[in-house]
This record gives structure tokens, C-alpha cells and sequence, in this order.
């Protein structure tokens, strides 16, 4: 099982949900940057489990222990090691689910592919909990990419069920300091707060009845320099692409217009130019600031659907994997109703992650430029 990603700065997640730890190690961080930790717990809060009836009542502290990497208030170079205890397991409601997989959890597939050794307790390496970590590293690298160049990343729950926010206009220009902060007090990340409320009806009766609801969060990201990203398989939306998809649950992943292109004609898609004082600027941004894979200095925004959590308490049909029948499941313990409502800073994280593996490259390949002048 590799859970490794990056080439500049190299990730590298371990533990399981229910065993005693779970974390991160990144490689190749810059040495003397001085992290706010105050600014990475507040983003490890928006994540943790346990609070609200939109969310799984595990209770978890999500407080970050650095066991490397770190000294004197500064990143020294070597590889950043952060560890997060597990402190309020219940293995015991994961204990029929090797026999009886969930319909549309890992439970299946893990169980093949590492032939029975996968830890199935909280699905393992395959939980959701892994985020924790994932919001440590994209927080940190949040952190850098606006020090070094202002870039702000924010996101919202755009859909939860059928109940719509208001989007990211196509310029971002709700993306600023005051949104982020008035979205991290919110009860759940909406614009609106009148969607607050009808979400907050619609999912405590989806609990009710034992279901849970999809949704999808959208990202607008500003400060961007022109020329981040390559053609082809190196293209910021391939970049991204990856990590938007390593996030559990995560199943369609959209840029700028994204499907709704499908419907339109290249004279309204067409993103026109235009030079605003001395810098190209264009009219419109359907593109969401990406063409050719390349940053072309506008606003980028994209779009990711999750599915409705697997775990349900309505009765499902499974098979018994023992006495190779058909058979019914009912899902106890304690699950999400909806993923979108935690997931916001997992999204904006891995963001952040894929834009300083741009950011590197794009320093890395000016470096030899340079050299070769
Ligand atoms: C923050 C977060 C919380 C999640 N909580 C749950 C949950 O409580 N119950 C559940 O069945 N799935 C939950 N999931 C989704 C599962 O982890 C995911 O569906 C599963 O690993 C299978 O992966 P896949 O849906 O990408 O195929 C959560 C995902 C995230 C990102
Ligand atoms: C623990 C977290 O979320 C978990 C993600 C998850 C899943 O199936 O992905 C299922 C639940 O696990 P458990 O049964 O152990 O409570 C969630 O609580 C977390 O996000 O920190």
C-alpha cells in the first residue's frame, strides 16, 4: 500500500483510524519558514469530527503533535513529521463489517487486495480520518503560497442535497481575509445563511430516517502568477486533478465552467482579452483561470462532487462473505450524514498542496533557465 504523493515536496501519510496514530511526514519544506500554529489548529478545528447534527459524533481532539522537522519556532529542512492520536475509537461497530461489507465503502475491495490483513476497524488507511493530516500539510502549504505571494484559497459548500449556496462569482471576489474568517464561524460553510438553516432541517431528517446526503464544495483561489504549470500531463488541472481525487468520497472534479461547457457555444465560453492598465486581463472567466494546463493570472475556481457517505442504518443489500450468500446490512455506529460540511478544509488543503508542487516547479525550471542564461 503506497500513500505517497509529489515530486518537489513528497507527502507521506501512515496510520489507520482506529489504530494509535495517524499522520504526515513532508519532505523538502523550506527551512526558515515560520509557521503560525494558532492559524493550523484553527484550520484542524474546521475538519475534526463531533460537532453538530450534520456530523459523525466521533470525538476527536485533532491536536497536532511535531516529532520532526520543526525547531525554534521554524521548519529546519528535515522532514516535517506531525502526529494526531486516535482517542475515541469503537472498533466494535466495524466488527460484522468483514464479513458483511458496506455497499460502496472500501470494505470489499480493501478485503481482496490485501487478502483479509487490511485493518477493517474504522476502514483503516481508507478512512476519512486521514484528511486530519492532509489539512495539517495543505494549511501549512496555504500558509507559504500566501507569504510568498499573497494567493488566497477559500471554499464553501456550493450544494448539499438540494439545497444550493451562493456561488463564487467567476472574478472571486468574495475570496478575501474577512469571508475566510466569517466562513470559519459559521455553523457550516455557506455564504447564505438562510441555506444554513434549510440544510441543517433537511439533514438532521435525512439522520432521522437513516440516509445520508451528497454535495459539492467549490474553490476560488486568487493572487495566482501568470505561467504555473505545464502542458499535458503536468497541467495544473492534472496536478490538482490527483489530489481532488485522492480525497475520500470524492467522485467528479470541475474547473471554471467545468460541465456546464457541455451546453454552450465558444462565443459565450470564450474567455475574451483585454488589457487592464498595463496587464492582460480577460472579460469573462469560464476557464477558471487555467488554459493550456497553465495559470493565465485569473481567479481559479473548481468544483468537486462527493457522494453521500456508504454508512446508513436503512437496510442495504450485501453478501456474506463467509457463507458466500446474499445478505442484508444495516449500518450502526457513528457516521456523517453529509461529508461536504467537514470536508471544505480538506478540499482548500489539497489545494494548497497541488499549487506549492506548482509553485516548485515552476521556481525549479526558472532556476535552470537561469543557469543555462
Ligand atoms: C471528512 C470525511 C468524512 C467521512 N465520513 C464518512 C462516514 O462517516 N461514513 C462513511 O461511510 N464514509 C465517510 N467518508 C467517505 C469514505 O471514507 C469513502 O466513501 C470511502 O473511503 C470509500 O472511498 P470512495 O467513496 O472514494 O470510493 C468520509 C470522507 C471524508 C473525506
Ligand atoms: C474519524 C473521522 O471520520 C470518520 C470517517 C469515516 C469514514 O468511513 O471515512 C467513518 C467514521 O469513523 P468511525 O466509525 O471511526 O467514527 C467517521 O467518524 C474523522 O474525520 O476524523
Amino acid at each position: 500500500m503506497r500513500s505517497t504523493w509529489g515530486r518537489a515536496i513528497q507527502y507521506s501519510l501512515f496510520g489507520e483510524s482506529h489504530g494509535p496514530a495517524i499522520g504526515i511526514t513532508i519532505h523538502h519544506l523550506p527551512a526558515g519558514f515560520r509557521p503560525d500554529l494558532d492559524k493550523l489548529k484553527a484550520a484542524m478545528a474546521r475538519r475534526k469530527p463531533g460537532t453538530g447534527v450534520y456530523a459523525t459524533k466521533r470525538s476527536e481532539k485533532d491536536e497536532f503533535e511535531i516529532v520532526s522537522g520543526f525547531y525554534q519556532e521554524a521548519l529546519t529542512g528535515a522532514p516535517l513529521t506531525a502526529l494526531f492520536r486516535n482517542e475515541d475509537t469503537r472498533s466494535s461497530d466495524y466488527e460484522s463489517l468483514k464479513r458483511f461489507p458496506r455497499p460502496s465503502h472500501a470494505d470489499f475491495s480493501a478485503n481482496e487486495k490485501y487478502h483479509g490483513f487490511n485493518d477493517p476497524r474504522g476502514s483503516g488507511h481508507f478512512s476519512g480520518r486521514l484528511t486530519a493530516p492532509l489539512v495539517f500539510a495543505g494549511a501549512l502549504a496555504a500558509q507559504i503560497l500566501e507569504s510568498e505571494h499573497g494567493i488566497r484559497i477559500l471554499g464553501h459548500v456550493a450544494q448539499v442535497g438540494d439545497i444550493f449556496d451562493a456561488g463564487i462569482d467567476e472574478m472571486a471576489s468574495q475570496v478575501t481575509q474577512a469571508n475566510q474568517m466569517a466562513l470559519a464561524q459559521k455553523e457550516m460553510p455557506f455564504f447564505s445563511d438562510e441555506a444554513i438553516e434549510q440544510a441543517k432541517t433537511m439533514l438532521a431528517k435525512a439522520h432521522e430516517e437513516g440516509d445520508s446526503v451528497g454535495g459539492s464544495i467549490e474553490i476560488g483561489v486568487t493572487g495566482l502568477p501568470v505561467g504555473w504549470g505545464d502542458p499535458v500531463f503536468e497541467g495544473i488541472e492534472s496536478l490538482l486533478g490527483q489530489l481532488l481525487f485522492s480525497v475520500p468520497a470524492v467522485k467528479a472534479v470541475e474547473f471554471g465552467a467545468g460541465t456546464a461547457f457541455a451546453g454552450m457555444r465558444g462565443s459565450k465560453s470564450n474567455d475574451p482579452w483585454r488589457m487592464e492598465d498595463d496587464k492582460v486581463v480577460s472579460e469573462t472567466n469560464h476557464s477558471g483561470g487555467i488554459n493550456g494546463g497553465i495559470t493565465n493570472g485569473m481567479p481559479m475556481r473548481l468544483k468537486v462532487t462527493f457522494r453521500p457517505a456508504s454508512s446508513i442504518a436503512l437496510t442495504q443489500q450485501t453478501v456474506d462473505l463467509r457463507e458466500h450468500v446474499n445478505a442484508e446490512l444495516s449500518v450502526t455506529g457513528r457516521h456523517d450524514p453529509t461529508i461536504v460540511v467537514r470536508a471544505v478544509p480538506v478540499v482548500e488543503a489539497v489545494t494548497a498542496i497541488g499549487l506549492l508542487e506548482a509553485k516548485a516547479n515552476a521556481a525549479e525550471l526558472l532556476g535552470q533557465f537561469q543557469k543555462n542564461k
